[in-house]
């Protein structure tokens, strides 16, 4: 054979396996169908008390957390309050002053998680939650001086604060929370089972921040879905004739997860108690974190391929969770293309420059190196020869790659995200038909609040999300009664509409 013959025969030989992943990868009508029905059945499940020797760690179900947020804000809420925020990325602080009028004007600092506090195995809750303290002392210095000073004096009144906490906890009030898992990437072990409020109101009092109460801890999706809600409904999208009411909120991030409001009735796991005295108040529904990123975590009905096990298995901090996310959230989309990749050169379909898997470039090899941010460049590349996807490989992992080989790239990138806008599709489905939301008032519309920057940014996601929708079984009447919106800043202001009510 020539050496060109040679060339053509792998080529068309990955062409062919690259075709194979991707109808793996593939989401069809039924597959949705059943995911839906299961999802639903799960939510029911997960509502229910846990049965006898099952516990929240070992619970391989949907969480469905109660959060004790009882009521949706209108838009009229006012007043100053701070907010933190601890996500799988980035730790915020910010002070939120709501206006009243559906408007609020935000301060925030954002730092990175340093590697350290991620990945070091000797890393304990002490230095985690001092470096939150610490970022919060900085936030005071710079942004409220005033406050600081204020607060010098014994008069000054406490200042409330809401703690967006995105990890799982068992909360039995607002005000406390403990951690089951970390998912996202800590493994600090001495955290779990712990109440995570009191373990960072300890250390903002030795900072000497102790005039900072913080009196409520939710979820980033809680907190997007309060935010919604208060910015929902103003003049401007009345005036535009829409009457949609916010039914969830959402996150598809570093990883995702979804909230919604049942009825205090169907909680049956909330303790007896608890629940008639919620109802003697007039309360009748709650904000249930549904933790949806465990959906499924028995893989009865997911679609598995033979890279997520491999990544569930040996690459994740928690393997067995969180089965959910890891196919649809940003953590996880740049790094099953990774695994593909190293797969299909161990077989000599690709980046043949490239001996064994020694040689590979050493960003290859790294676990999470790939960014879903790549895959979004690569997603909606056209130029000649798919050179922009050649830069982003060249400048992410230092990776060159032939025409032929990026077009195969390319499919691929596309196979994943449609998986995951697809399986995104599920819980909203699933949950407005369980609320039976579309049926409910005259038009039955319905807003999901979004946040996150793969629903954000990644090019694609909000129209095949759609898509699969239409495919699900609300059906195209369903689909086009549904509002996605961008919920901005959503934890920061949905924390302290938290505090605020706490
Ligand atoms: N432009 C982009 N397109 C697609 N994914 C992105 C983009 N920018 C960031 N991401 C991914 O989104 C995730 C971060 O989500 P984000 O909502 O910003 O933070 P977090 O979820 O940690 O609060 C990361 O996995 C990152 O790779």
């Amino acid at each position: 054979m020539s050496f060109d013959d040679f060339h053509k025969a792998t080529a068309r030989a990955l062409s062919e396996k690259v075709d194979e992943i991707c109808a793996e990868f593939a989401v069809d009508e039924t597959k949705l169908k059943e995911l839906t029905e299961y999802f639903i059945e799960s939510m029911e499940k997960g509502l229910q008390p846990l049965e006898a020797g099952q516990s929240e760690e070992t619970f391989k179900g949907l969480p469905m957390i109660p959060s004790f947020v009882t009521g949706k804000p209108n838009g009229t809420e006012k007043g100053v309050l701070l907010a933190a925020d601890l996500g799988g990325t980035n730790f915020r602080v910010c002070s939120v002053d709501l206006s009243g009028d559906h408007s609020f004007t935000l301060q925030q600092m954002k730092s990175k998680i340093p590697e350290e506090l991620l990945e070091d195995e000797t890393v304990t809750s002490h230095d985690l939650f001092s470096f939150l303290a610490r970022r919060t002392v900085a936030f005071m210095k710079k942004y409220h001086p005033e406050l600081l000073e204020e607060h010098a004096k014994e008069t000054a009144k406490p200042l409330k604060m809401g703690f967006t906490f995105s990890y799982p906890i068992d909360q039995k009030s607002l005000g406390s929370g403990t951690l089951i898992r970390w998912t996202k990437g800590f493994r600090i072990k001495d955290t779990v089972g712990k109440d995570v409020v009191q373990l960072y109101q300890e250390q903002l009092n030795s900072v000497n921040l102790n005039m900072i109460n913080v009196v409520a801890i939710t979820n980033d999706t809680v907190g997007t879905f309060l935010s919604h809600c208060y910015s929902s409904g103003t003049a401007d999208s009345l005036s535009s004739g829409e009457i949609s009411e916010p039914v969830i909120g959402c996150i598809f991030g570093t990883g995702t997860n979804g909230c919604y409001m049942e009825e205090i009735q169907n909680i049956t796991k909330l303790p007896e108690e608890v629940k008639t005295a919620l109802l003697r108040e007039g309360k009748t529904h709650m904000v249930i974190n549904t933790e949806w990123g465990s959906f499924d975590n028995e893989l009865k009905h997911l679609p598995t391929t033979k890279y997520d096990v491999e990544i569930d298995q040996k690459l994740s901090a928690n393997p067995g969770f969180h089965l959910f996310e890891k196919r649809v959230s940003g953590m996880f989309l740049g790094e099953l293309l990774r695994n593909i990749l190293v797969d299909l050169h161990s077989m000599g379909l690709i980046l043949n420059q490239y001996r064994t898997y020694a040689n590979l470039p050493h960003r290859l090899r790294t676990p999470f190196e790939l960014s879903s941010e790549v895959l979004s460049h690569i997603e909606i590349d056209d130029s000649t020869g798919l050179r922009e996807t050649e830069l982003s490989l060249l400048q992410s992992l230092r990776l060159p790659t032939t025409p032929s080989e990026r077009v195969e790239i390319q499919k691929l990138v596309r196979a994943i995200s449609r998986r995951s806008a697809y399986l995104a599709a599920v819980p909203i489905a699933a949950i407005l038909i369980k609320t039976g939301a579309l049926n409910k008032r005259y038009h039955g519309e319905v807003e999901i609040g979004c946040d996150g920057s793969v629903v954000e940014y990644y090019p694609g996601f909000r129209s095949m999300l759609r898509h699969a929708l239409s495919l699900s079984p609300i059906g195209p009447e369903g689909e086009r009664k549904v509002h996605l919106r961008i919920a901005k800043d959503g934890s920061g202001v949905g924390a302290a509409l938290c505090a605020l009510v706490a």
